[in-house]
Order: structure tokens, then C-alpha cells, then sequence
């Protein structure tokens, strides 16, 4: 699978992080749309992968490639607009060296969408001249949006469809069943809900999962991943004025040289706005992270390192 080694670095490079615990749970409708996704891949000629832009590494389902059995599939990079285009085309280098296709999206303004339509009308010709030469007639090709929750595939859904019809919200978890869709003749859809995998064995996978709030229904405590997400932060060097630990000093004030670390940080944030509250002050800042507040940030790099 891509960048495994990648994400070794990338993953190990983190490990001297407070490191919040992430509990995940694998709740029965998970598992049964796991069940009934992996029944559904048989028909499949196609499957589209999303994942987030901003963690291209963890969050791609690691049983993904063992499922799908060869069959082609779409690296579709979502989020396109949360990172920079320097981010972008780093990871295209990166992702070029790889035989899969890859799209980057914007689920929301629908870039990338028509190039997507295009990669899969293109893989759909490849289909039907087979199918052609064993006799059979042309027909749709069959494709199964697969990705972690929250990801953006429901909104990606409704952009290729040009119409909404698969329910998109601000977190995860709210497709919950698997349902066909056919974008003008050539195409059908089929939407699953978001796939995670029934343990995270890496927690610092677990940990950009949940920063990015792409890791479904798990548990873990927000004061203590926004800790960590200031500390990753501060290992990324940024210079600018415009950097997103820039942002977060003139926002709330905080002084790094008196707080130095991300749990003085969000103390600091607690005490200053939320009475002390240090899990007002956790959402408030991870909110900040998920919604652009603090610019655009990828939190993996294909060199696996952190930056
Ligand atoms: N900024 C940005 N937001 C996006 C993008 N794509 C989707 N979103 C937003 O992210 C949130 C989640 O999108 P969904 O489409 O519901 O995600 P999903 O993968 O279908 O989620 P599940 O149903 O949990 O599996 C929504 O608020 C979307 O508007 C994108 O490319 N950029």
C-alpha cells in the first residue's frame, strides 16, 4: 500500500508527544455495513478511496487493498482546499509513483469532481471493450465510494450526482446504510458508510484520526488531542506570520516563551476563556484545527517527517 514506510517515519517521528488514548468502539452497525460492503465489492468494477488530505496516510483503511483484490481503484484526496498547494504537490510526487489513479477534491465546491467523472468514464471504456470482446453489452460501470467517516464522501456523492441526495454533516457517522446511485448513464454509485477498522493498533494514527475527526465513534479526550495537535504544531517550524501557531498566539494570546507546551497552551486557553474548563478549551481548539481557523495544515508529509 502507499507510503507504509512513510508512515512508519511519519508516525514514529511523533511518538516523543503527550500521547492522548484513543478508545475506539466498533459498534454493530459498523461492523454490519463492513459486512455488507465487503458482499457488495464482488459486484463492483471500480472502488473510489476518499481519504482526507490533511493525514493521506492514516486514513486510509488498511484492509482496503486486501478486500478489493486487484480490482482498480481511485485514490480520491479530499479536503483538497484544508492544505496548501504546497502540500499538494509534494504528495503528488509522492502519489505519482504509485499505479492508482488520483483525484484530488473538494467535496464542498465540487473541484476535482469533473476529473473524477472523467478517471471513472475512463476505466468504464476499459470495462466495456472487455466485456465487448467476451460478447456482452456495454453497460454502467459500477463504482463503491469507500473511505473513514467524515471524510467527505457523502458530499463528493452529492457533487457527482449534481444533486443532493446522500446525507452530509459536520461529523461522522451519518450515512448508515449502503444504497445504489446512478450519475447520468455511465455511472452507478454505491455509498457505504465510513469504514474503520475494528482496533487502531498505531494510537498515533489513532491520534491525527482524531484531530482531523475522521475516526467515527471513538473516545478520547479533547483537551488531550488538542494538547498533542499544539505539540505537533510546534514541530512543524513554521516562520511565517500567518503560520498556524502564529494564528493561535494572536488569537488567544498565548505567550509560548511563559506556556511553552501544548497542554500549557491549552490550560492557558481554559483558564482565559472557560473559567478552567480545559474541555471547553480542547473543542474550542480542535474546532479551530477542523473548521480552517488556523490556515491550512497537513499533519502527514510524504518524507515522513513532520513539519
Ligand atoms: N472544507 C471541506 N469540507 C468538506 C469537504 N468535503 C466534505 N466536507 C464537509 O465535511 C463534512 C463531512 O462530509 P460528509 O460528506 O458528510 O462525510 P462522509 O464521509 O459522508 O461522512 P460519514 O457519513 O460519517 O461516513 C461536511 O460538513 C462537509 O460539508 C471538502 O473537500 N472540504
Amino acid at each position: 500500500m502507499l507510503a507504509q514506510s512513510a508512515m512508519q517515519d511519519e508516525l514514529e517521528s511523533l511518538s516523543g508527544l503527550a500521547a492522548p488514548r484513543i478508545v475506539q468502539w466498533y459498534p454493530g452497525h459498523i461492523a454490519k455495513a463492513e459486512r455488507q460492503l465487503r458482499e457488495q465489492l464482488g459486484m463492483v468494477d471500480l472502488i473510489l478511496e476518499v481519504i482526507d488530505a490533511r493525514i493521506p496516510i492514516s486514513s486510509r483503511h488498511p484492509s482496503l487493498a486486501k478486500w478489493t483484490h486487484g480490482k482498480p481503484r481511485v485514490l480520491v484526496v479530499n479536503r483538497a482546499d484544508m492544505v496548501s498547494e504546497k502540500d499538494r504537490s509534494r504528495w503528488n510526487a509522492q502519489l505519482a509513483e504509485s499505479d492508482q489513479s488520483v483525484v484530488w477534491t473538494n467535496g464542498v465546491s465540487g473541484t476535482g469532481v469533473g476529473q473524477l467523472i472523467k478517471v471513472a468514464a475512463h476505466l468504464g471504456e476499459g470495462l466495456n471493450a472487455a466485456r465487448a470482446n467476451r460478447g456482452l453489452k456495454a453497460r454502467a460501470v459500477r463504482a463503491c465510494v469507500v473511505g473513514f467517516p467524515n471524510v467527505g464522501k457523502s458530499a463528493l456523492i452529492n457533487r457527482l450526482l449534481g444533486r443532493r441526495l446522500a446525507d452530509s454533516a459536520a461529523k461522522p457517522g451519518v450515512t448508515r446504510s449502503l444504497r445504489w446511485m446512478r450519475v447520468g448513464g455511465a455511472l452507478d454509485l454505491l455509498d457505504a458508510p465510513g469504514i474503520i477498522p475494528p482496533a487502531f493498533d498505531n494510537q498515533l494514527a489513532a491520534q491525527h484520526l482524531a484531530m482531523c475527526n475522521d475516526i467515527g465513534e471513538a473516545a478520547y479526550v479533547d483537551s488531550l488531542v488538542a494538547s498533542a495537535l499544539v505539540q505537533h504544531l510546534q514541530r512543524q517550524q513554521h516562520t511565517s506570520n500567518r503560520s498556524p501557531l502564529a494564528i493561535l498566539q494572536k488569537r488567544y494570546s498565548w505567550n509560548p516563551a511563559s506556556h511553552p507546551s501544548g497542554e500549557d497552551c491549552v490550560r492557558h486557553i481554559a483558564d482565559s476563556l472557560f473559567q478552567g474548563d480545559l474541555e471547553k478549551a480542547g473543542q474550542r481548539l480542535l474546532k479551530d484545527f477542523r473548521t480552517g481557523v488556523l490556515g491550512r495544515i497537513a499533519l502527514e508529509h510524504p518524507e515522513g517527517r513532520s513539519r
